[in-house]
């Protein structure tokens, strides 16, 4: 119940982006359920943009305007500084540390900051006792940070996985419903506020990457190791390879993945990998359509947890945020990653060679006599076994074929290895394209 004698949470907010302008329509609308719940007042004192005329569809008029983002942070009559800017680096990182070296609480949906400089921003926080808080950093309005941090932390987790990107999931369920093309599907992500402001995050595969190295962090109580994520985006994925897939019954995702090898010297090592995966259709991830976000987390007591909901948009985002500030209302100013910062670990990359599993590879080929011989000459001396191979379709000009391949289950350094000897081939027109298939 909210208490009328309660100090107000005095906010500032930075950014009055898809996001920012999405945090000041819920606390306008949902005003009263947000104070109820947070049993305070919240002020919002001071905004922050680029552009003050900008229409946003929101009254600015309330608040004070200040042009120097970073100055929020001083502000003797703010308690939390919301950073809502975007960029690893820049002003936003000069505002989030200045806000954490005052002693000021940073709610950020930040999550290349935070995958870039998470560690030195929680130990800002540590030593400045304010809180840090990213829940709408990590796949927008699902509560997964808290789930992992709060509701999951009686486990030991042994993998986290799911669809970390909405725009790239807007943009292959699209292409696989409607055969529409993908720079179109792109720009109507774009409109509808899903992309970043640089779209090559997106589909590059880089958002996912920062998402899944902040919930590894959490996940294993580690120190976030963004470097070492392999990466790939869906930029080489063709209409064609969709419906390849969806012949073989499965759908495309981009999918990372998180989990732990033992090294000989039995100390833990960390995978983290981000990838367009083949998913057999009676997959939950398969189900996953349009911006939708998934989390899937593996608990040794909880089993498999699945969190499901909107990864991207204003509504979602702020939901996120908001829940944020409620907590920090609340006073939870908790240690932002599942431990305190000097207690997380240091995991070092674990070698996915022996990793052993069923891939997707699609050649791009030269359609003349020999071609299927070269490459199924060098899965032979690979020790890859072919489990089906279409071959489909001749270029009108007679210029270009697909080769589409599945193996059976083997080690990713044989299929590695086939793709060495076919390095440089005059054969291939295109690098092939290898899609991971994703396992029950
Ligand atoms: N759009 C979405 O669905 C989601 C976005 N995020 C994150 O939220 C943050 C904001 O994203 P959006 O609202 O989509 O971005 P946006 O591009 O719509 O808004 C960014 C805002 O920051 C301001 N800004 C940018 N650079 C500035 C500078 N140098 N000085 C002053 N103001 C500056 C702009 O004027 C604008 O008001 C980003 O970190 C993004 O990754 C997180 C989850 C979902
Ligand atoms: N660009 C991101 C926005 C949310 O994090 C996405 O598409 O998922
Ligand atoms: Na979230």
């Amino acid at each position: 119940m909210l208490d009328s004698e309660a100090k107000p949470l005095r906010i500032a907010l930075a950014g009055l982006g898809t996001v920012g302008a999405g945090v000041l329509r819920l606390l306008e609308t949902n005003r009263a359920v947000v104070e109820a719940r947070a049993g305070r007042p919240f002020e919002v004192v001071a905004v922050s943009a680029r552009d003050r005329h900008r229409d946003r569809g929101v009254d600015l008029s309330p608040y004070a305007w200040c042009d120097d983002m970073t100055a929020l942070a001083e502000r003797d009559d703010v308690d939390v500084v919301v950073e809502l800017v975007g960029g690893s680096d820049g002003p936003a990182l000069a505002l989030a540390r200045r806000t954490l070296d005052a002693g000021k609480s940073l709610v950020t949906a930040n999550k290349a900051m935070v995958a870039h400089h998470g560690m030195a921003l929680a130990e800002a926080s540590a030593i400045g006792g304010g809180a840090l808080k990213f829940e709408a950093a990590v796949a927008g309005g699902i509560p997964v940070v808290k789930g992992l941090r709060e509701g999951a932390a009686a486990n030991a987790i042994e993998r986290v996985s799911g669809i970390l990107n909405g725009t790239c999931n807007f943009i292959l369920t699209n292409m696989e419903k409607s055969g529409a093309d993908f720079d179109a599907v792109l720009s109507e992500a774009q409109a509808k506020g899903y992309a970043e402001a640089d779209p090559a995050f997106d589909i590059e595969g880089v958002d996912a990457a920062h998402k899944l190295a902040i919930l590894a962090a959490i996940g294993f109580g580690a120190r976030i190791d963004f470097d070492s994520v392999s990466v790939t985006g869906i930029t080489e994925v063709r209409a064609a390879d969709i419906a390849r897939a969806r012949t073989l019954g499965f759908v495309i995702r981009l999918v990372g993945i998180a989990d732990c090898d033992l090294a000989e010297d039995g100390t833990p090592r960390l995978l983290q990998r981000v990838r367009p995966c083949l998913v057999p259709r009676h997959h939950p991830l398969a189900h996953v359509d349009g911006p939708t976000n998934a989390v899937v987390a593996e608990g040794n007591f909880s089993g498999r947890l699945l969190f499901q909901g909107a990864g991207a948009g204003d509504g979602p985002t702020a939901s996120a945020v908001v829940s944020d500030l409620i907590d920090i209302a609340r006073g939870d100013i908790g240690a932002p990653f599942s431990v305190p910062v000097s207690d997380l670990v240091t995991m070092a990359p674990a070698d996915p060679g022996h990793r052993v599993g069923r891939d997707y590879i699609r050649f791009t080929v030269r359609d003349r006599p020999g071609v299927l011989a070269e490459i199924t000459a060098a899965t032979r001396d690979a020790n890859v076994s072919i489990e089906s191979l279409i071959q489909q379709g001749r270029d009108e000009d007679g210029g270009e074929v697909l080769v589409a391949m599945v193996t059976h289950e083997g080690q990713e350094r044989c299929v590695a290895k086939a793709l060495n000897l076919l390095e440089g081939s005059d054969s291939l027109t295109a690098a092939p394209l290898v899609l991971p298939i994703l396992r029950d």
